[in-house]
């Protein structure tokens, strides 16, 4: 990538950024108008038009209902499609919009939407344009949360969702290289003044990045933050997968091993490294709960909990009693006899007339 920051990207450039994907049947771009997804949009139509059996492109623009301007936005990334030869499609959210969470829900639903797109046009990919500001901003966030490594490694350029794959070549990109390459190619692009707007939070972090770059805390240096760490993250993921064999091969076949619940031998589990332990627990609480990811907070107290009871075992005999139980994102966590079971929650009670429902904190522990 140049030092230029604001240098057209060339099409050598753009071969190379687009390079893993040439040999998939078709393409997804997902434009919403702004100028990163105009300037995708773009750069992969030239790129396609030099290859002999390219992908074929097809881009997607979701409305999401939530503001009047949207169906001409659309409407204009329509006209630049056809212009540039490649195919249009818009989808519409059409479901209740919730009053609280309007971006994450929004989000969630052009995702889908993208993803029903793929699978109608033959698509193996969907291309979004994240930037490398955007990577900035999304480290920054989640900073301020006190998100573990696995959040601070940022959004990784290649995931799978609902069995497509979800790809951001632009992600070491920075915005004004796009900027400037639609500057010269002459092409215009929507402003969303929604990314202005300070009642969400993404936009104020934005507004703070110029203070930060001033302080020698730019969004190069911001990114390359979120690459270290994305690749720290994949080290401990390969640890978590050696202590899950581990754990596995301790068992060999004596051990109550049912498809739906996992189960984990005390002392053993106990013994790994923290940051182990806790994606061992998450891993299994995610795979078998069914009240989507558990939140990290929530797993550290649960681990706390755990390893307090295993310890106030190995102390004293139990007798085969659980010395905890507690339900966390739809998984039922248990240990008794030594070992730490992970089950699918028992459907919740009906409130009315239940007492002690099963959702909620520890429940025992003694
Ligand atoms: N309405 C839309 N239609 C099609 N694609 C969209 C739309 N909005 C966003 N996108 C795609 O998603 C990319 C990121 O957009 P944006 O930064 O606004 O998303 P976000 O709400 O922050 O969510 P996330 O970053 O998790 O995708 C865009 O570059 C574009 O590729």
């Amino acid at each position: 990538m140049s030092d230029d920051d604001n240098s057209p990207i060339s099409a050598r450039v753009a071969k190379q950024l687009f390079a893993d994907l040439k040999h998939a049947p078709a393409l997804v771009l997902a434009v919403s108008g702004g100028p990163d997804s105009v300037a995708l949009m773009w750069l992969a139509a030239r790129w396609q038009r030099s290859l002999a059996h390219g992908p074929r492109l097809v881009a997607v623009t979701v409305d999401h209902g939530l503001r009047p301007e949207a169906a001409r936005e659309a409407r204009d990334v329509k006209r630049l499609a056809t212009a540039l030869e490649l195919t249009h499609r818009t989808m519409r959210w059409t479901g209740p919009k919730p009053k609280t969470g309007l971006p994450a829900a929004a989000r969630q639903a052009r995702y889908r939407l993208l993803a029903q797109a793929a699978r109608a046009a033959g698509a193996t990919h969907v291309l979004t344009a994240h930037t490398r500001d955007d990577q900035a901003e999304t480290l920054l966030m989640r900073l301020l949360r006190g998100s573990g490594i696995a959040g601070l490694s940022a959004m990784a350029r290649v995931t799978e969702r609902e069995g497509i794959i979800l790809a951001r070549p632009l992600l070491d990109v920075p915005k004004s290289q796009l900027v400037a390459t639609l500057k010269r190619a002459k092409v215009g692009f929507a402003d969303d003044p929604t990314n202005r707007d300070t009642a969400f939070t993404r936009p104020r972090l934005r507004a703070l990045l110029p203070q930060l770059a001033a302080e020698g805390g730019d969004a190069r240096g911001l990114a390359r933050l979120a690459a270290r760490l994305a690749r720290a993250n994949a080290a401990v993921e390969v640890l978590t997968d050696g202590a899950e064999r581990y754990l596995r091969l301790r068992d060999r076949d004596d051990a109550p091993h049912g498809a739906g619940a996992r189960s984990f031998e005390a002392s053993a589990f106990a013994a790994l490294p923290e940051e182990v332990r806790l994606r061992l627990l998450l891993r299994a609480i995610n795979a078998l709960g069914h009240e989507g990811p558990a939140e990290l907070g929530k797993v550290e107290t649960l681990m706390v909990a755990l390893d307090q009871s295993i310890a106030g075992s190995a102390r004293a005999p139990t007798n085969g009693r659980a010395l905890l139980k507690q339900t966390l994102a739809g998984a039922l966590i248990s240990l008794a006899g030594g070992r730490i079971h992970i089950a699918p929650a028992p459907a919740r009670r009906p409130k009315a007339g239940s007492r002690g429902g099963s959702s909620g904190g520890p429940k025992g522990g003694s």
